[in-house]
């Protein structure tokens, strides 16, 4: 890259948040909340700079949050990202723009969440449940293999990254009967979230996947394990789940993915006409997740067993229709390796194997006051590495 007028040692073609990448969120300024892309480690505000922009595009940049931008559709992403690669590679800076310090700077949820699906599409991570809450069962039932199994979340608890997740009250299964209290088992799970937008449409092929996929981010889908395993017979995970999801502050667009797909892994079978794809849509991201401190996982997405084409033709696929905002996360990733597991469930094996941290404490799952903050990274152009912006929370103690 030619020198640029943006001075950050973060900002450069071999870092992750370099002009490969251009994540979009929404910070606060003094003139209030304005859609900003990132740029190493600052944010720019397209705000002070829409001026830059041809009409169509001001709208879109001039919003307090991402909601008109979704809506805009593929056509206007593509010509946006193309007129912000310029802006920021640019010798000298646009007139009016201000770069803030990631450190200094609050961000917001960045857009409006319709509706929340969460899958359930990592092999490793459904056979290690299926073990651990139905021992005397297959772990995984015939379906599996057919269809992205998932369910229906709640919209209205996702929450931005660095947002603190208060521990949740609930039932679960006593000795003598159901107790009720703050969770024992409070965990996380480890996914990617992928934003949609577009027009309004059911029935999305895989191949009209990128007309509907915005963006990607990083999801820690905290679940109370011990609720959950009390309540979820036989429709599925509710209370233990609709506490709190974190999504990460930005957004990184599709497009910067164009070096990472990769073909899900062969099911041994074949599929159904509507999930067979004719491009590549699994991802070759790479996750890691750190408690107070310690990398405990490093998870792989690319052994994920079904793409985001696919969840996203099965998630329409009866005629539901996908609409700007609406989000849904690929199930917890977890990998063939112990340290690729995605949640501490599996990680302590239900509690049974407690892990050390680096200040020499054990845990089996989340104390009050512990961090988790989960980051990836994908292969970017030429050798590039496009980063995923890290999704974080602490827990407090419930009230
Ligand atoms: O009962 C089970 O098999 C477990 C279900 C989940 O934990 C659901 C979930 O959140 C799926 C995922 O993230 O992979
Ligand atoms: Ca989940
Ligand atoms: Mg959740």
């Amino acid at each position: 890259m030619t020198a640029c007028w943006i001075d950050d040692p973060a900002f450069t073609a071999s870092s992750p948040f370099g002009p490969q990448t251009l994540p979009y969120g929404v910070v606060e300024t003094p003139d209030g909340p304005s859609v900003a892309v990132r740029v190493g480690d600052h944010a720019l505000p397209l705000r002070p700079i829409a001026a830059e922009f041809t009409p169509d595009l001001r709208e879109l940049v001039t919003a307090a949050s991402l909601d008109p931008l979704l809506a805009a559709g593929r056509p206007a992403w593509s010509v946006l990202r193309a007129r912000l690669r310029e802006l920021v590679t640019a010798p000298a800076a646009p007139a009016g723009a201000v770069l803030l310090p990631l450190a200094e700077t609050t961000t917001r949820l960045p857009f409006t969440v319709g509706d929340y699906v969460d899958f359930y599409s990592s092999r490793d991570h459904a056979e290690n449940v299926g073990r651990i809450f139905r021992p005397d069962a297959e772990p995984l039932l015939p379906n599996w293999t057919h269809l992205p199994v998932g369910y229906h979340g709640r919209a209205g608890t996702v929450v931005v990254s660095g947002t603190d997740v208060v521990r949740p009250h609930g039932q679960r299964r006593g000795a003598e009967g159901p107790e009720f209290g703050p969770s024992t088992r409070l965990d996380i799970e480890a996914e990617i979230g992928f934003v949609c937008g577009g027009p309004v449409a059911g029935r999305v092929s895989t191949s009209s996947a990128p007309d509907h996929v915005f963006g990607v981010a990083v999801v820690n889908d905290w679940s109370a394990r011990d609720i959950q395993a009390w309540e979820y017979v036989p429709l599925g995970p509710f209370l233990g789940k609709s506490f709190a999801t974190s999504i990460s502050a930005w957004i990184t667009p599709l497009e910067a993915f164009a070096a990472a797909r990769v073909k899900v892994p062969d099911p041994g079978h074949p599929r159904l006409d509507y999930l067979v794809e004719d491009q590549n849509w699994g991802l070759d991201l790479h996750l890691e997740v750190v408690w107070n401190g310690t990398v405990v996982s490093r998870p792989d997405f690319a052994g994920m067993a079904y793409s985001c084409a696919q969840q996203l033709a099965h998630m329409t696929v009866n005629g539901a229709t996908v609409r700007p905002g609406d989000l849904f996360a690929s199930g917890t990733v977890s990998g063939p390796e112990k340290r690729q597991r995605g949640s501490f469930l599996e990680l302590s094996w239900s509690g049974a194997e407690p892990i050390t941290l680096e200040d020499g404490s054990t845990r089996t799952f989340l104390e009050d006051g512990d961090t988790v903050t989960i980051t990836a990274t994908a292969p970017g152009p030429d050798g590039s590495v496009v980063g995923l912006a890290e999704v974080t929370g602490t827990v407090v103690a419930a009230p």
